[in-house]
């Protein structure tokens, strides 16, 4: 579904707003605290998965004080869309070698978790010391793969579509400065 700038303001206008920007700065500060009680030491690779991932790796890093190098990848299932497909698909790998690296992933959110699992086990494979995750929410339901879950997480969310940090509806809405859920989603 392609959506117009005109589009994306009605439901902007029109959605729910479940975790304002003070409580969002408030559990980034939380999230930076416990990464950097386990990492600081650790020369660790910070991985941004892209796009979703960019406003959470951006808002930690100021918070973060010890050495650090960062690294992207591109990883989609949902491409553009509110339901994701099967298939996780690769368009950028990290450069930076992860072979004995202490590796840590950070998204914007933890779903059905098939997009986390996959980036996990390529980080396994590629042969990294450790694999941490950092997701900014994760959302409440039964339907995660089994046994996953985000080492370092901020919030939880409803089991609605939501928007806002990093996160998009059709490709907009990115940079709403709070976590929001689209109106009947
Ligand atoms: O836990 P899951 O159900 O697998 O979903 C989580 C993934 O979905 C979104 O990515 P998306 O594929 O929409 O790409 P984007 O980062 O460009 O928004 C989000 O950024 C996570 O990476
Ligand atoms: N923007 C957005 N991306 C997602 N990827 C998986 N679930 C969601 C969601 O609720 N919102």
């Amino acid at each position: 579904m392609r959506l117009t700038p005109e589009q994306a303001a009605e439901v902007w206008a029109s959605a729910d707003c479940l975790i304002p920007a003070p409580a969002m700065a408030k559990a980034l500060d939380q999230m930076a605290a416990a990464i950097s009680a386990d990492l600081a030491k650790l020369n660790p690779l910070l991985l941004c998965v892209m796009t979703g991932g960019v406003v959470t790796l951006g808002q930690l890093l100021p918070r973060l004080a010890f050495p650090l190098q960062v690294d992207y990848l591109h990883a989609t299932r949902y491409d553009g869309n509110t339901q994701g497909g099967d298939n996780l698909r690769w368009l950028v790998s990290p450069r930076t070698p992860l072979s004995g690296r202490h590796v840590l992933v950070v998204d914007d959110i933890l779903d059905e978790g098939l997009t986390l699992a996959g980036i996990l086990a390529h980080c396994q494979e590629a042969g990294a010391a450790s694999v941490r995750s950092a997701v900014l929410v994760k959302k409440l339901h039964d339907r995660c793969v089994p046994g996953l879950r985000a080492d370092y997480c901020g919030e939880s969310v409803p089991d609605r579509y939501v928007f806002g940090y990093g996160m998009d509806y059709h490709e907009y809405l990115r940079n709403a400065d709070g976590i929001y859920a689209v109106a009947g989603q």
